[in-house]
């Protein structure tokens, strides 16, 4: 069967390079080959992090749905990240294992564990790899004595990539900086602000934890020059399409391009073409922020999704939360928004089991969209192209939710049809919403005193009592749950029977 039949809408993605959303083919036909930068492994991620990544895989979902084979790389930092992302600063890794008295090596297994534990609550594919930076330093060396020649020089504190040597660098930043840079710390000896290490010299008398030897000397490599050595050493180059967060389109993403471009020249024997990024899209998600701005690790007092699920709130409420902006949007985190994206999510839920309820055992599994064009109910069809448009249309997920609610409430249509494309519908959204029940999305929160076995036996207790007509004894088990912090929810139209004030 052609790719063709699968695509209703052509897909449309915007690219940073150009600014503006481009119709979409992978260079290998049927194929995406995809790169995102990681997480730096020095700390939890914080939920503005995994925002990035509810948007990587919201893309690789919608390549899927679209019928496309993906590769697609995650790349785990750990090492070579600044505390500023120009090259200032200490290295975060060798920070946090001095702050936190442990190797780095700990450090790195620890928050890559948690990361991952993130990853599977969120939903999240695995990625078909995940690079280690420490596991490519010897091809971080080789890719530095290519481009060394001609475009690097040597200071004392390590080898600098020579900015002025690659042309229009900086474009996708929308140009040169160069007043920004020399905001930054500068570094004795730089010919241009906006050169770079690509691989830093230990201080002399100091042993850090992470150094290896070089041509230059011992030390370590920089945090641009391994995403370009990860993704073309798993990818090649181009590729189709790298992403990360909306502050890599300004520093990192620059930086790699350059390093890509020269690499290129020093490689192929091109000239160094301006045309050349070495990925043919790249792709930025936009901030989360909170009442003080981008959420950030750096800036300390950031929620992490275990501080979420601490609180009671199911992961996949923060995922839907995001689905709801468009991964270009600022969005902004508050306990209310999540608190009626969990909502929202109770009632998807809800639906779908009152579905399960009607049906009559029809399940087609992991249906193809022709199928489904050729074998759905022609009142559904409708929802289907829409769906398809919206997350055609750069990914348009805020348009696409509301179509689960109408494909719920179709009247006239077989509650197996209806799962069925909302099967369809969930393996681009990754909601869970056909595992999920009603009783998974009651977490218990860290803080309560009370479990929920027992809040559910008095309950119980109480409703014996109002059959019983003792309204006197109904009244005390409610003001005792109430004292253990129960709030009892008579006549939820959610049927949502109690949950914790806390
Ligand atoms: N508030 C945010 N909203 C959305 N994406 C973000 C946010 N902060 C960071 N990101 C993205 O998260 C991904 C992982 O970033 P990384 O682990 O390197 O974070 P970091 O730079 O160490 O953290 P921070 O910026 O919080 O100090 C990157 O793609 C980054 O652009
Ligand atoms: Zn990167």
């Amino acid at each position: 069967m052609s790719q063709d039949q699968h695509i209703a809408a052509p897909l449309r993605l915007f690219n940073s390079v150009t600014r503006t959303v481009e119709p979409f083919a992978p260079i290998e036909p049927g194929h995406a080959r995809v790169y995102s930068c990681g997480p730096t492994v020095y700390n939890y991620a914080h939920l503005g992090n995994l925002r990035a990544y509810v948007f990587t895989d919201t893309l690789r979902r919608t390549l899927l749905w679209k019928g496309l084979a993906v590769t697609h790389i995650i790349n785990i930092t750990d090492v070579g990240h600044l505390t500023s992302d120009a090259d200032a600063g200490d290295d975060k890794m060798e920070a946090a294992a001095r702050a936190q008295a442990k190797s780095i090596w700990d450090i790195a297994a620890h928050y890559t564990d948690a990361f991952k534990s993130n990853i599977a609550a969120l939903n999240i594919m695995e990625p078909t790899e995940w690079t280690v930076a420490t596991d490519y330093v010897p091809q971080m060396i080789a890719f530095a004595q290519k481009i060394a020649p001609h475009h690097c020089y040597e200071l004392e504190t390590g080898l600098y990539f020579d900015s002025s040597t690659v042309p229009d660098y900086g474009a996708l930043a929308g140009g040169r900086d160069d007043a920004a840079h020399a905001r930054i710390d500068p570094v004795a000896g730089k010919r241009n602000p906006s050169d770079f290490a690509i691989w830093r010299k230990s201080p002399p008398g100091e042993q850090r934890q992470m150094e290896w030897d070089s041509p230059w000397g011992r030390g370590a490599p920089g945090w641009h020059l391994e995403c370009s050595v990860m993704s073309q050493a798993r990818l090649g180059q181009p590729f189709d399409i790298h992403t990360g967060g909306i502050d890599h389109r300004e520093i990192h993403h620059p930086n790699e391009i350059a390093q890509n471009q020269a690499f290129r020249s020093a490689c192929c024997g091109d000239a160094v073409t301006a045309g050349f990024t070495g990925a043919r899209w790249w792709m930025h998600n936009n901030f989360l922020v909170d009442r003080q701005g981008k959420m950030s690790k750096s800036k300390g007092g950031f929620t992490t999704l275990f501080s979420l699920i601490d609180a009671g709130v199911h992961p996949l409420a923060y995922r839907l939360l995001c689905l709801g902006a468009h991964y270009r949007s600022e969005l902004e985190f508050s306990a209310e928004g999540v608190g009626a994206a969990l909502t929202r999510l109770k009632r998807l839920i809800m639906g779908v089991e009152s579905l399960k309820s009607r049906a009559e055992g029809v399940t087609w599994q992991s249906p193809r969209l022709d199928f489904l064009r050729a074998n759905l109910h022609p009142r559904l069809i409708p929802l289907l192209e829409q769906f398809d448009a919206a997350l055609s249309d750069d990914l348009m997920t805020p348009r696409a939710l509301p179509l689960l609610e109408e494909a719920i409430a179709m009247k006239k249509v077989p509650a197996d049809e209806k799962l069925c494309l909302i099967a369809a519908f969930d393996a681009a959204l990754g909601l869970d919403l056909l595992g999920l029940t009603r009783a998974d999305l009651r977490l218990q929160p860290k803080a309560a005193q009370i479990a929920p076995g027992q809040i559910e036996a008095d309950l119980d207790r109480r409703q014996s009592a109002r059959q019983d007509k003792d309204f006197a004894l109904s009244d005390r088990i409610r003001d005792a749950l109430i004292a253990r912090g129960v709030e009892v929810m008579d006549g939820d139209p959610l049927r949502w029977d109690w949950r914790l004030s806390l």
